[in-house]
């Protein structure tokens, strides 16, 4: 038996990455899933197809986790397709990396809106279907190794992951009384479109893997394991808690 076995679960941002990695590892744990995405309709398929040859049940709904609304429509998608929501993961997140001295105004506020705005939204929606439902629910959020440390052309970048760390703190607090846990994973580099620009750079990419203990950058499938650990029942007494995924690059200071 799976570990989420009868549950369904949404993930934003579930058509590429870490979102994709873990819908599809949560459909084989034994769960339905709803994805959200934004353009890529062919990856949102191919995902979907995925999960149907898992024998679960899918859906996907596109849309702007930067507007409210679609928080909103994906939660009202879920409850219409799969009949209730026991797992959230807020994941979909945008890296657009640009110098602190000049850094564009929009580049700002998209960086706000999609990664820590959209969050709250996603978030918010979420946990008010699980306190109607009743029952309880679990949420995880993908904040970031980032939340922790800095990086020069992410200064838009890294407070919206150590936003995304607090918001899941202080929901935690807020939805205990409803049996909602709440928690965060950090996850450190993992080989994704996010970063396919930043690490084509050879140097760079080798500093950054020279970094980690465990010898080598994460591939997507490595943050499925931890977020649906937090997210199933196995971590019944775990909440506010953040979980670092980096292969040691944190603690590795000498
Ligand atoms: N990769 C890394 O090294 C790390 C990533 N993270 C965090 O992990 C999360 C996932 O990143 P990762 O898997 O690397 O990224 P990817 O670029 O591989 O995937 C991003 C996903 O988010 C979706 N998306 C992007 N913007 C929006 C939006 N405004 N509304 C809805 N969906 C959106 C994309 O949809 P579409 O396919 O349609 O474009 C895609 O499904 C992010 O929050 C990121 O900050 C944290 C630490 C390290
Ligand atoms: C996109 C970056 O490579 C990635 O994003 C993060 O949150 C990590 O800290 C990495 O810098």
């Amino acid at each position: 038996m799976g570990l989420l076995e009868g549950k369904t679960l949404l993930v934003t941002g579930g058509s590429a990455g870490i979102g994709r990695a873990t819908a599809i590892e949560a459909a084989r744990q034994g769960a339905d899933v709803g994805i959200n995405y934004i353009g890529d309709d062919a990856a949102a398929d191919a995902c979907l197809a995925e999960i149907a040859a898992l024998g679960r049940r899918g859906f996907a709904l596109k849309g702007d986790v930067a507007d409210p609304e679609t928080a909103r429509a994906f939660v009202s998608a879920a409850v219409e397709r799969l009949g209730r929501v026991d797992i959230f993961v807020s994941n979909a997140g945008i890296c657009p990396f640009h110098a602190f001295l000049d850094m564009p105004l929009d580049t700002f506020e998209r960086t706000m809106r999609v990664n820590l705005h959209g969050a709250y939204w996603m978030v918010q929606a979420a946990a008010n279907q699980m306190v109607a439902q009743g029952g309880g629910g679990a949420i995880v959020a993908v904040s970031s190794i980032s939340a922790l440390v800095g990086g020069e052309y992410q200064t838009r970048y890294t407070p919206t992951k150590a936003g995304v760390h607090s918001l899941m703190q202080s929901a935690a607090i807020a939805l205990g009384r409803h049996g909602i846990r709440c928690n965060s994973v950090m996850p450190g580099t993992i080989l994704t479109d996010i970063n396919k620009d930043d690490l084509a750079d050879p140097e760079k990419r080798a500093r950054m893997a020279a970094r980690i203990p465990l010898g080598r950058l994460g591939d997507p499938e490595d943050l499925a394991g931890p977020i649906l650990f937090l997210a199933s029942d196995m971590a019944r007494y775990v909440t506010g808690a953040a979980l670092l995924v980096d292969g040691g690059a944190f603690v590795n200071l000498q």
